[in-house]
């Protein structure tokens, strides 16, 4: 019985319009698979009802923000409705090179760098909601921003959009379990890449030889 091969882990990005559905995906996806880790990032946004800090983000002052930009501590960051946000550097190699996929919840501004730090790894995937008035029921009916946030992400959702070229695989979230199921194929299949299958060589040999 030949031991399930190592591989190397992936860094599977989801990106959204506001309200789309990457953060219901990502907790379905982080409680469904403990091969997947979540990057959690640093904020200056203030915490909504029921995030917790250091499990949704780590939230921190701007002050501080700022010292790990300059400590090149961030492997990313971007500011975004008015925040920063940025991905802790250590933590994601820690996980990679324990064989560990890391999902992240980032805009396109932090994908983009993401691809330039490390092309081979990623794979993006972009959330499009239904429709724009289902995008809007869902930021209400979430309850957790106000009118005028509500309004302000909305007014950003054409120009995130424009961003979806720029992805390697799209989802369209008309029903959360299907989204859900579309996902984890993504996700499946990048897995079984020949090349981030660590071993494949010596077991083929080993194959080749006892023929
Ligand atoms: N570049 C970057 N974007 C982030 C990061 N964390 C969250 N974001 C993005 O910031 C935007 C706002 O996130 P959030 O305030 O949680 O609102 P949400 O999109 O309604 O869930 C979303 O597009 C997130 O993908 C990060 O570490 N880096
Ligand atoms: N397919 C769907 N159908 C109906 N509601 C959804 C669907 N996907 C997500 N939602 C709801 O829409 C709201 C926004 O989802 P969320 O995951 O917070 O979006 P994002 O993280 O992209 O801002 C949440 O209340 C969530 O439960």
């Amino acid at each position: 019985m030949s031991e399930i091969l190592a591989r190397r882990g992936l860094m599977l990005v989801l990106s959204s319009p506001s309200g789309a559905g990457k953060t219901t995906l990502s907790r379905r996806l982080l409680a469904d698979d403990t091969g997947v880790e979540l990057s959690v990032s640093v904020t200056t946004r203030k915490p909504r009802p029921g995030e917790i800090d250091g499990k949704d983000y780590h939230f921190i002052d701007r002050a501080t923000f700022d010292v790990m930009v300059e400590r090149r501590e961030l492997l990313e960051w971007a500011e975004v409705f008015g925040n920063c946000y940025g991905t802790p550097r250590s933590a994601v190699e820690k996980t990679l090179a324990g064989g560990r996929d890391v999902l992240f919840d980032v805009d396109w501004q932090g994908t983009q760098q993401l691809r330039e730090a490390a092309r081979v790894d990623l794979v993006s995937v972009f959330i499009l909601p239904p429709s724009v008035e289902e995008l809007e029921r869902r930021l209400r009916s979430r309850a957790q921003d106000s009118d005028d946030v509500i309004h302000g992400r909305m007014s950003k959702a054409a120009d995130e959009m424009s961003h979806y070229v720029e992805y390697d695989y799209v989802i369209i979230n008309h029903e959360i379990d299907r989204a859900f199921g579309e996902l984890r194929a993504i996700l499946g299949a990048e897995r079984l890449k020949r090349d981030r299958q660590v071993g494949l060589g010596d077991f083929v040999r080993t194959l080749r030889a006892n023929v």
